[in-house]
């Protein structure tokens, strides 16, 4: 069905009951000029906005509309996740080719409505308009955090150690595997691990959440760009030099393994890759034996890749000894 068939606001009505019903936080959701919310006594509230364009985040080709309905907001709930923050109302506006079918918006947010009964999330309005244009996704999320209690990029210290939650590297070699693996003899587990770290990525909420109440966390970031970027945030906005064991970054053995097959070297895709939304940063050293057994006890892998000294950028180092300068080098919109 065309979108003109129903107008702007039978396409509203459509999307939207597609929604989990509001929560009591919700004081007036959609239909009003302006949603009003309520937050918790003694939070801050957390704001975060990304936007999705055809043929730069996804293609028909890359991702089916549930699941990027899915993505759309569990890369924002990821930077909510990076804060130390919960996620609780999001606005989403479309701008949409006056070609593309109701039938795949209607996809798209049933992976919105996925994604939210998940992660505790409201969608609570948003705008829809027509474009000459490719079909953009934008996204504004509000979350919650314990005033003062938001993890921060620019607050590690020479000393700390630096983790890395879950694996990385799985979405590139994801897209990878879309783009050029078809004709290559790869394992039922290795694709469906590869297309669902690309395509349905799952933002680390409950890492966040621990990492902030285990008090030992002393900076976060998320990875949406690549570890060598996200590292690079930290260093530069803490004004100290992070030094990482390169055979310490946890991988996938599904994108390790797909890795060899393409003649790749998933370190590659591990750093300069990007939208594995996995948290990275900073733990104070005398605390990060507690923080390493709470993650066992929840089930929640964290790895410790390396340590924070005096200085400025990333160094990445091999088992041999060899150092080298990691540039910031990943996703980059604007990159020659
Ligand atoms: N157009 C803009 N106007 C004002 N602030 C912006 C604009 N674009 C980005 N920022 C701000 O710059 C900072 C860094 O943004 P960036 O998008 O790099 O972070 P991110 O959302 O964590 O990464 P990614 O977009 O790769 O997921 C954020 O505080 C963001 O709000
Ligand atoms: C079709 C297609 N081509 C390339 C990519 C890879 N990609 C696009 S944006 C981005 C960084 C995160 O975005 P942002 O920095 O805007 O948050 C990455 C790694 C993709 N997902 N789909
Ligand atoms: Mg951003
Ligand atoms: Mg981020
Ligand atoms: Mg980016």
């Amino acid at each position: 069905m065309r979108i003109h068939e129903i107008g702007e606001f039978g396409l509203i009505d459509r999307l939207t009951q597609r929604l989990q019903p509001p929560d009591t936080s919700v004081i007036v959701g959609i239909g009003d000029d302006a949603a009003v919310t309520a937050y918790a006594p003694g939070h801050h509230v957390v704001t975060t906005t990304d936007m999705l364009v055809e043929g730069v985040h996804f293609r028909t080709d890359t991702i089916d509309d549930r699941s990027l309905g899915y993505k759309s907001l569990a890369v924002s709930i990821s930077d909510i996740a990076a804060m130390g923050g919960r996620p609780r109302h999001a606005v989403i506006s479309l701008a949409l080719p006056v070609a593309i079918d109701v039938e795949r918006l209607e996809a798209l947010y049933e992976g919105v409505r996925d994604v939210c009964v998940a992660y505790d999330t409201h969608v609570i309005g948003g705008d829809v308009v027509k474009t000459d244009g490719p079909f953009v996704i934008s996204v504004t999320l509000l979350g919650e955090v314990e005033t003062g209690r938001a993890l921060l990029r620019s607050t590690a210290r020479p000393g700390d150690l630096v983790f890395v939650t879950g694996t990385v590297g799985g979405s590139a070699a994801g897209l990878d595997y879309i783009e050029h693996g078809k004709g290559l003899d790869v394992s039922p587990d290795t694709s469906d691990h590869l297309l669902r770290c690309h395509q349905r990525p799952e933002p680390q909420v409950r890492a966040g959440r621990w990492l902030l109440a285990s008090g030992g966390c002393t900076s976060a970031n998320d990875v949406s760009d690549g570890l060598a970027s996200e590292l690079n945030e930290i260093a530069k906005m803490s004004g100290v030099r992070l030094v990482v064991q390169a055979e310490q970054i946890p991988m996938h053995h599904a994108a390790v393994s797909y890795a060899k097959q393409r003649g790749r070297d998933p370190l590659d895709w591990a750093l300069f890759g990007g939208e594995d939304y996995q948290l990275v940063g900073t733990l104070d050293p005398a605390k990060a034996g507690d923080v390493q057994n709470l993650f066992a006890k929840e089930g929640l892998p964290l790895t410790i890749i390396g340590r924070v000294v005096e200085g400025r950028g990333v160094t990445l180092a091999a088992p041999d000894g060899g150092e080298r300068e990691i540039s910031p080098k990943g996703y980059n919109h604007f990159a020659e």
